[in-house]
């Protein structure tokens, strides 16, 4: 909706009937309410559609990623690919730009991400994100930036994919804090011992600390740890008060939580509250022992 203020925009769905009732009502009810698609937005279900084009964001659940990527890999070659996912690949421990490089190692890859809720995006609010790729993007910036949309760019793809995907975790966690009633201080505790953790293993994997301390690191745990409107942090919510949770709904920090807890053991990296996110979503623990685990660990320095 955004981009389409610089010029026409394709956008592609799997489900044909979807498609057809949004391009008959130039608007996507089911994920975006109440917005208006503009008419230079035309909607297919056909692939080669948007395959015409040089440029493609790449917007679906990341566990989806490297099916996709490897069922196009040809038509992709060649391509500038914009990842908007924010997640590890739990297969392969990467983010989406190894599995860029993996599977179509001809096309040049990028990421878009940062605070930024898509409902928010749409209406026209204002928004700052990071756009990262490892060479020049200042063509890419320009193509990608609106009035409104403001980006920052940075060569730093994995700090930047590292920190959108991590983010997810700690947004599980804080919303299981006020859930279950533990309050905004311990959330504050939370998110900083958070933070901390996403440092430590996101330089561990090569990303430079001051990407995290950006906006697609620092800014978007803010958002998501803070908001009811992140999903992520709902489901946190609805597993610290103990209530019902739609499982159909895309909430990528499960998944991270595991492959990070993976790196981190693999890497011998103390991640104790991502662990306990995973522990907490595979039902192994319950969240007054997630709790009482973390509070109890060594005193340390800070
Ligand atoms: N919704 C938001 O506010 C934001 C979402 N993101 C990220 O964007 C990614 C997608 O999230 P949403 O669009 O919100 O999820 P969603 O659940 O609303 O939509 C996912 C879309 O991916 C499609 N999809 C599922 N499997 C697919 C496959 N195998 N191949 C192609 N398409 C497939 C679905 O049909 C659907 O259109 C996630 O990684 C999320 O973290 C990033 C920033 C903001
Ligand atoms: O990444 C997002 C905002 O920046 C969206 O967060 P949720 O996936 O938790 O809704």
């Amino acid at each position: 909706v955004s981009l389409a203020e610089n010029g026409p925009v394709t956008l592609w769905a799997r489900d044909e009937m979807h498609a057809q009732q949004m391009q008959v009502s130039h608007s996507n009810a089911r994920r975006l309410p109440g917005v208006n698609l503009p008419k230079n937005v035309s909607i297919t279900a056909d692939l080669n559609d948007a395959f015409g084009a040089d440029t493609l964001l790449l917007a679906m659940p990341m566990q989806r990623m490297g099916g996709f990527l490897n069922a196009h890999a040809k038509a992709l070659s060649g391509k500038t690919l914009v990842s908007c996912s924010k997640g590890i690949d739990i297969a392969t421990g990467q983010g989406s730009t190894g599995l860029i490089h993996a599977h179509c190692p001809g096309a040049r890859a990028a990421v878009l991400t940062g605070p930024s809720f898509a409902a928010d995006i749409a209406r026209g609010l204002p928004t700052a994100l990071t756009l990262a790729c490892a060479d020049h993007s200042e063509s890419l910036q320009a193509t990608l930036s609106t009035p409104n949309l403001r980006l920052y760019r940075t060569t730093d793809t994995i700090g930047a994919e590292l920190g959108g995907a991590l983010k997810n975790v700690y947004a599980i966690a804080a919303g299981t804090v006020i859930g279950a009633g533990l309050g905004d201080s311990a959330r504050a505790a939370l998110m900083t011992r958070g933070f901390a953790e996403m440092l430590r293993i996101a330089t561990t994997l090569g990303a430079r600390a001051e990407t995290l301390s950006g906006l697609s690191g620092f800014g978007d745990l803010v958002l998501t740890c803070t908001s009811t409107q992140s999903r992520n942090f709902k489901l946190g919510h609805a597993l610290g008060a103990n209530e019902p949770f739609d499982p159909a709904i895309t909430v990528e920090g499960v998944a991270t939580a595991k492959a990070v807890s993976k790196l981190a053991q693999s890497r011998d990296i103390e991640m104790p509250i991502a662990t306990m996110v995973t522990a907490l979503t595979e039902q192994k623990i319950s969240v007054p022992e997630a709790v009482e685990a973390l509070l109890a660990r060594p005193l340390k320095e800070e």
